[in-house]
């Protein structure tokens, strides 16, 4: 996935939300069309997705969702203190990854899917701006099932500034300087009784990456902050 501040053919697409100083978010609908209810019936059916369990001020508590790692053979991800390494693209995410090529004009060799079995799965405020990312990147995010919020918040102040529901077959796209400017979260939706499965497509950039959001060594908010009981 190219890491350059523009893309040509994001100007193709419908104006993005302004958040200033070069912080763009596109919010694409219906992308897939019909195919995206089967495409979430296989993901939730046919991925391993694993529960890991992270050290929270030294106890260990399950994240409060599921995960799996997906990407090009030999790609690499560390979470719970577990590199995974991506076996290939999984065929149904195939077309999907197309779309994403063809409308953004990036080739994302990874993807981190999550999914949030009901509203009481979530994601606490975190940025995707780990090194291995390199120094602009992209963050290409699909939705699938469950409608839920996705909540942005300028980096280093407590309120939220912006609250974007995301729909299924919805495809949201931050450019680099949302990354560096905000922090966004999943929270806790206790009447949302459906699951729900997100896709953030990515590039590693040095083949190795950890937790988006956490330091090496460091305490780990989209994994174990009080705004995310696990
Ligand atoms: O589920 C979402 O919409 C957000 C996922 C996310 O922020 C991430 O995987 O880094
Ligand atoms: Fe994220």
């Amino acid at each position: 996935m190219t890491v350059n501040h523009t893309l040509s053919r994001l100007d193709s697409l419908p104006s993005p939300l302004e958040l200033g100083q070069g912080a763009r978010i596109w919010l694409i609908e219906r992308l897939l069309g019909p195919s995206a209810t089967a495409l979430f019936n296989t993901l939730c059916n046919e991925l391993p997705w694993e529960q890991p369990r992270v050290q929270v001020f030294g106890r260990s508590h399950p994240v409060p969702r599921l995960v799996c790692w997906l990407g090009d053979a030999g790609v690499t991800y560390r979470y719970s203190g577990l590199t995974h390494r991506a076996g290939g693209w999984p065929d149904p995410l195939m077309a999907l990854r197309r779309a994403v090529t063809s409308l953004t004009g990036l080739t994302p060799n990874g993807a981190l899917a999550n999914l949030y079995r009901d509203g009481d799965d979530t994601m606490g405020w975190h940025r995707d701006n780990e090194p291995e990312l390199g120094s602009a990147p992209w963050i290409i995010s699909y939705n699938l099932g469950a409608t839920r919020d996705f909540c942005l918040r300028r980096h280093g102040e407590h309120r939220q500034s912006h609250r974007l529901p995301l729909s299924h077959d919805s495809l949201l796209i931050m450019s680099p300087q949302v990354q560096r400017f905000y922090e966004h979260a999943l929270p806790r939706r206790r009447r949302v009784r459906e699951p729900r499965v997100n896709l953030t497509f990515r590039h590693i950039v040095t083949g190795t990456m950890g937790v988006p959001g956490q330091k090496p060594g460091a305490f780990n908010r989209k994994t174990g902050s009080s705004s995310e009981s696990p």
